[in-house]
């Protein structure tokens, strides 16, 4: 199919062309040689063409003239850009959506309300939408994304989590994905209490008992929470709801968090303590946390173990979190009594599955979100979110990465990836303390400072330190959103560097202060976790760490140890991975004076078991060890 036709050097758009699918023609049409891109200005004539001009707003004045001198005026089509500015874009709804929010997609686009379709029924539909709405129930997979030709701009989620949807390939397919973050906080706490108080006093069991012609008074003896322990796992939005209503029902609250900030929850009312004091000094375990690669699974045989004898564990945030073999084994073993569950690893969960059918488990399919209120309240954030993308708008709540314009990329690709592995690295370092509020960034070039646009760098950083630790989706449009959201102050400064002006970046130095860390050498002079990278030989690389400098790839695991500075101490720690088979890619050695202390850094191909990790943290030398992942 001819997108665009390419005469006298210009390209002239039908007038059903969308700018993506222009975009894609542009792209496999690098055969013409003579082919213009419309100017900036043009392109914002069209609504539907405007969605992925998102990053010119990133772009420094002087870069922004540099590229719109590059992508000189032509005299396309301003007619045909008109024409689609007047047809209103489809939007395929494929879960039952609240009906502020339809009316309003009502009033700017084609509605189609079709509910459970199978992925070949999307997939069949896709080609003719331009935006797609779903809930959890829908998988937005790879084959939606090439299915769509090009045409889909625009996923919605109208929700939290996106696990259903392939942002890989949404954002390889220049499909924007957005979400409803906040309006069904209140429903998840809510169903969270309810669960809580219906398992404590045995609702569904004694229902289902006396619908089935019996009278158990006896057996249905429940507890009480008036002055029990809750430990809430994940003090965010959600968690910090439960909490204040927890503790209005007499509960004493503890909450585990490494990552939010001491006095909001001390406002509320509630100490933040360690993972392992939460779990062994709780009655009631309430789950709040993403499903991450670092709480997947985090509820497990080791962590029942850490219990007292018949606690109780409600959650309502991913099924993940838990492993629910172990689940089973710790219910059967009377360690935990009593279970609530509204989610699970796989949904539905199998028709035979233990959990599900245990006597003492109570469960609800995936309803944390579902009141009314709550689905009228998404409803209407995720219609204004998508029909603000598909009229170019830079949405607040989008998931993934916008178009990033060429030139800006080019040179500064390195140096993001530098800023968000400098980011997840300093997050690693954390141990708790008062929270992550303050960030200090220093970037250290030759560049002045409208020379460098290091909001790109900001945003990279912002999304390697909130990632890991929360289910926010940070991307270069809502990076600066998801800091204030969380409390972040981000502080940069410029430091002259005299180096070559090809070079943008000497160095990019994240501190995070008032906070503790899980590697005491981290924390610089002025109290800081202090990290300091540079772009090597095209690499990010690690310079500083703390007050010791080093040297060290920033890829894969990295064990730090800080030694006492002897012989010997690489050969000990690498004969002890390589009995475990684990392979080394790298090591390096920093130190501060000879024969004093020193860090090591070793780089390692698999991640090392908890028994070689202990081996290493025995070496007498070692004074301590982290390992991190980027
Ligand atoms: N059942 C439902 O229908 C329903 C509804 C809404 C939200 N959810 C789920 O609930 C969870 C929380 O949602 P939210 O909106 O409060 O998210 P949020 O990002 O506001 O809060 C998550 C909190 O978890 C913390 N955290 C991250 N890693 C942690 C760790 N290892 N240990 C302890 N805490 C950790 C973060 O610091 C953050 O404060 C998400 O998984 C979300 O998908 C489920
Ligand atoms: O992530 C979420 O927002 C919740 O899990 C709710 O999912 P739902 O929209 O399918 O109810």
């Amino acid at each position: 199919m001819a997108f665009a036709t390419v005469t006298s050097g210009h390209v002239i758009l039908p007038t059903t062309v969308t700018y993506s699918s222009f975009r894609r023609q542009f792209n496999s049409s690098s055969h013409h040689t003579s082919v213009s891109i419309p100017s900036t200005t043009a392109i914002r004539r069209s609504r539907s063409c405007s969605l992925f001009l998102g990053t010119s707003l990133l772009l420094t004045d002087k870069i922004r003239r540099r590229r719109i001198s590059r992508f000189s005026p032509s005299p396309i089509s301003t007619c045909a850009l008109s024409a689609a500015v007047d047809s209103k874009p489809t939007i395929l709804i494929t879960e039952k959506l609240g009906s502020a929010g339809l009316d309003f997609l009502r009033s700017h686009a084609n509605v189609d309300c079709s509910y459970n379709l199978s992925t070949e029924e999307i997939c069949a539909k896709i080609s003719l939408c331009d935006a797609l709405i779903v809930r959890s129930g829908t998988k937005v997979t790879r084959e939606v994304f090439e299915a769509s030709n090009g045409r889909l701009k625009v996923v919605g989620r109208a929700g939290v989590g996106i696990d259903n949807v392939d942002l890989q390939a949404a954002t390889e397919h220049g499909c924007l994905v957005v979400n409803a973050p906040t309006a069904n906080t209140i429903a998840a706490a809510e169903h969270g209490i309810a669960l809580m108080i219906s398992m404590a006093r045995n609702v569904a069991q004694a229902d289902a008992s006396l619908k089935a012609g019996k009278w158990q008074r006896n057996k249905y003896v429940g507890v009480s929470l008036v002055r029990k322990t809750l430990a809430i796992m994940g003090f965010g939005k959600v968690g910090s709801e439960v909490a204040r209503r927890a503790i209005g029902l007499g509960m004493n609250v503890i909450a585990h968090d490494p990552y939010a900030p001491a006095d909001r929850a001390r406002a509320i009312g509630v100490d933040l303590v360690s993972f392992e004091e939460a779990v062994s000094n709780a009655d009631f375990i309430s789950l709040h946390m993403p499903l991450t690669p670092t709480t997947s699974k985090i509820f497990n045989d080791q962590t029942f173990a850490l219990a007292k004898k018949g606690i109780r564990l409600i959650n309502v945030a991913r099924g993940g979190v838990i492993d629910e073999e172990a689940l089973v084994r710790a219910l059967d073993a009377g360690i935990v009594s009593q279970a609530a569950l509204d989610v699970f690893t796989e949904e539905p969960p199998p028709q035979d599955s233990k959990l599900v059918k245990h006597e003492r488990v109570t469960v609800t399919p995936h309803l944390g979100a579902s009141t009314m209120e709550a689905q009228e309240g998404v409803a209407i954030e995720i219609a204004e979110a998508v029909v603000g993308a598909l009229q170019g708008e830079l949405s607040a709540t989008a998931v993934n990465a916008p178009m990033v314009p060429l030139e800006v990329l080019s040179e500064l690709a390195p140096y993001m990836i530098l800023a968000e592995k400098l980011g997840r690295l300093a997050v690693q370092l954390v141990a708790g303390g008062s929270g992550i509020k303050c960030v200090k960034i220093v970037y250290r070039s030759s560049r002045s400072p409208d020379d460098l646009d290091t909001r790109i760098l900001r945003a990279m950083i912002t999304k390697g330190i909130i990632e890991p630790i929360s289910s926010v989706f940070v991307n270069l449009v809502n990076a600066d959103f998801a800091a204030k959201q969380r409390g972040l102050r981000i502080s940069e400064e410029r430091i002259f560097y005299d180096s070559s002006l090809e070079i943008p970046l000497n160095s990019i130095e994240v501190e995070l202060s008032n906070v503790e860390s899980k590697f005491a050498s981290a924390i610089s002079d002025n109290g800081s976790i202090r990290v300091v990278g540079m772009v090597k030989d095209g690499d990010p690389h690690l310079t500083t760490v703390g007050t010791f400098g080093i040297s060290v790839s920033l890829e894969g695991s990295i064990i730090l140890c800080r030694q006492i500075d002897q012989p010997g101490m690489i050969g000990m720690v690498g004969s002890l991975l390589g009995e475990s088979n684990v392979n080394v890619s790298f090591m390096s050695v920093g130190r501060t004076v000879v024969r004093n202390q020193a860090i090591m850094a070793i780089g390692v191909d698999e991640e090392p078991d908890k028994e070689t990790l202990g081996k290493i943290g025995d070496i007498n030398a070692i004074d301590e060890f982290v390992l991190f992942k980027l």
